[in-house]
């Protein structure tokens, strides 16, 4: 029924990245296939349905074979009411059976069709949270939420409607076509002759509807981008008196949808005329010369009746074949969108045999980047980092922005891998062990605190395992307590419900620094061997800063800290200072040590107190002779 087919439009946006590889373009049916990988445990279901609904069609094109029994019978020779009663009674007990047939086809469809949705669906959410930062940041959210959403409700329907219906009423086609020209072989060629525009005009309708059903799914994603976008930046909007034109661009993005929508339907409609006005056509000149034949005593009456019932019963699955390849396309696309993603290989993931974490110091645990190399897009962002943390020390990073610092302190809790070289958390590589068992060693906390819309508690306690017991539970609330106040968030106390008090979507209804404050929270909670921070206070006064400093060290006592530092208050509080310049540790020392000796170091503290409107690395930095770096530390 559906011809092959090589169309796989690829996104105009979400192209795969250097080192990944294009998904393959397959045809409908071996994209559809991959699908029925979710649905292997309703297939049961799946075929018990296709029974029902094929016995609901085959029972249809019965009732004309007792049409022509009865006609060219009793009928005609009037030998029998009650034969004639009889074959009325046949025919009810037929119609009732097709209509308990087709209620079971649903009853049978209706749960294995939304288990399969609902598989995929957590599978494919399953997947996005095990994904790399990289991974996010090359997808647009608008993007992932539509494959999440409407494209798994796409397959759903088809799943529910459009595979059984499609095998059945090809069935139907075939078995009717077949006992047409059975009954009636000269009618039935007349019939058949009628397929050859049909299959002509449905070969030109897949490739035309299968590129608009793409297009309008990735215009689908893109709309929704728009608007998560402009729902999260709906203050800098209103702010910038931007409304108009995001109603603009949303406007113009939703017209071009309409428009690939409406080019479907027009597509559609065109084929539906043709398979309606097509059988319809070829029927009345069927029925023409099937009285000539009657007259000519060629063709009995019976089986001219024969005939043209059994055609009705094939025309309505032919009229609906249209609806039902639109529905497999539109599934088709839906579902190449969500392959694209699911197939893709996490770029990070678990080792095959995965080593246990390595065993810390007496001091703690000690973190080295060796030679490490990371290639963003086309920028050789670290280029030959060497960087020691000392066990239980506070190493503070610092360069100018764009220099790399939130990339390298991503490396140690393996949000992104290196290129080359290695990272080893007390002597064992971060590739080798469970991403899991390093993250319960490592935490981190970033400038741009992610809350969930959640309580205070449940957002402080995020990196913990729900308690089994009560006294677990008081364990954990003793722990949160102790990191609100190191973290120095006092103001929890003050909320409606203290730390039963719910943040608001992505924490919106606390202020920068008390979000902030959380965050820090939330990643002293985990209880780490190492801390790393981007900056996590730089929304809090440099008081409260030193206060968390100090608390900190009391609270997690022999915690190996790497913090990035934007203001010099954050250098002063750090054991040691390593520089990162041009891609690589240029010094590391005390922040006396490297006043004194590193120019360029001068020039990023300076930097840090009178911001200047813009230094790209390399461009406006004097770039001195490299600074030897003191003995014992770093490298
Ligand atoms: N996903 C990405 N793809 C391509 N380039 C990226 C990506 N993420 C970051 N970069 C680039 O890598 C460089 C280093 O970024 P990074 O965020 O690590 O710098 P940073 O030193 O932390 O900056 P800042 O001090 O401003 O926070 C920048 O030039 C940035 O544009």
């Amino acid at each position: 029924m559906m011809p092959p087919d090589t169309t796989s439009a690829s996104p105009a946006q979400n192209q795969p990245t250097p080192g990944e590889t294009a998904p393959k373009p397959r045809s409908t049916a071996a994209t559809m296939v991959q699908i029925l990988r979710w649905a292997r445990p309703a297939v049961p279901r799946l075929i018990l349905g296709g029974i029902a609904a094929l016995g609901a069609s085959l029972l249809a094109l019965a009732i004309p074979q007792v049409l022509r029994v009865v006609v060219n019978g009793p009928l005609l020779t009037s030998e029998s009411r009650t034969g004639v009663i009889q074959a009325a009674l046949l025919v009810l007990g037929l119609g009732c059976l097709e209509a308990l047939l087709a209620w079971s086809r649903r009853v049978f469809i209706a749960t294995p069709a939304t288990t399969v949705e609902h598989d995929m669906r957590t599978d494919l959410f399953d997947h996005l949270l095990d994904q790399p930062s990289s991974f996010h940041d090359r997808w647009a959210g608008g993007q992932l939420l539509q494959r999440s959403m409407g494209d798994l409700s796409s397959i759903r329907r088809w799943v529910a409607f459009g595979l059984v219906m499609l095998i059945v009423s090809t069935v139907t086609i075939v078995v009717g076509v077949v006992l047409m020209v059975t009954t009636a072989w000269q009618l039935g060629l007349i019939y058949l002759a009628g397929a050859i525009p049909m299959v002509w005009l449905g070969f030109t309708f897949r490739t035309d509807y299968a590129r608009a059903a793409r297009r309008a799914r990735d215009q689908a994603g893109d709309l929704a981008g728009t608007v998560e976008e402009s729902v999260h930046g709906i203050r800098v909007l209103k702010a910038f008196g931007r409304g108009e034109d995001a109603l603009g661009d949303f406007a113009r993005q939703a017209d071009e949808l309409r428009e690939t929508e409406v080019h479907k339907a027009r597509t559609l409609a065109r084929v539906s005329l043709a398979v309606t006005a097509i059988p319809e056509g070829t029927l009345a000149l069927g029925l023409g010369v099937g009285i000539w034949l009657v007259t000519q005593d060629a063709l009995s009456v019976g089986a001219l009746v024969g005939f043209m019932a059994t055609a009705a019963v094939v025309n309505r699955p032919l009229e609906n074949i249209g609806q039902l390849l639109a529905t497999t396309l539109d599934a088709r696309a839906a579902a190449d969108r969500y392959l694209e993603v699911i197939d893709l290989p996490n770029a990070v993931a678990d080792p095959a045999a995965p080593r246990p974490v390595g065993t810390p110091g007496p001091a703690g645990s000690t973190v080295e980047l060796r030679d490490v190399r990371v290639v963003l897009g086309h920028r050789t962002v670290l280029d030959g980092v060497d960087l020691t943390l000392p066990a239980g020390r506070t190493t503070a990073l610092v360069g100018l922005t764009g220099s790399g610092k939130s990339t390298l302190l991503q490396l140690i809790p393996r949000l992104m891998d290196v290129d080359e070289g290695s990272v080893l958390v007390d002597g064992v590589d971060v590739r080798e062990v469970r991403r899991g068992d390093l993250r319960r060693v490592v935490s981190p906390a970033f400038e741009d605190p992610v809350l969930f819309s959640a309580s205070v508690r449940e957002n402080v306690l995020l990196g913990l395992e729900a308690p089994t017991s009560p006294a677990e539970e008081a364990e954990q609330t003793a722990l949160m307590q102790r990191a609100l106040d190191a973290a120095q968030a006092g103001f929890v106390a003050r909320l409606p419900q203290g730390v039963d008090t719910g943040v608001g979507e992505e924490g919106m209804s606390l202020s920068g620094g008390q979000r902030q404050r959380l965050a820090l929270a939330r990643a002293i909670a985990a209880k780490p061997r190492v801390l790393v921070m981007d900056d996590p206070l730089s929304a809090v006064d440099v008081a409260t800063e030193t206060a968390a400093t100090d608390a900190l060290k009391e609270l997690l006592p022999g915690t190996t800290t790497l913090v990035v530092a934007h203001r010099p208050s954050t250098v002063a509080l750090a054991d040691q200072v390593a520089v990162l310049q041009d891609g690589r540790i240029s010094a590391v020392g005390t922040h006396e040590e490297l006043l004194r000796s590193h120019a360029h170091y001068r020039y990023v503290i300076s930097d840090m107190e009178h911001p200047p409107d813009a230094a790209e690395p390399g461009q406006d930095a004097p770039t001195p002779a490299p600074t030897p770096v003191p003995e014992g530390v770093g490298r």
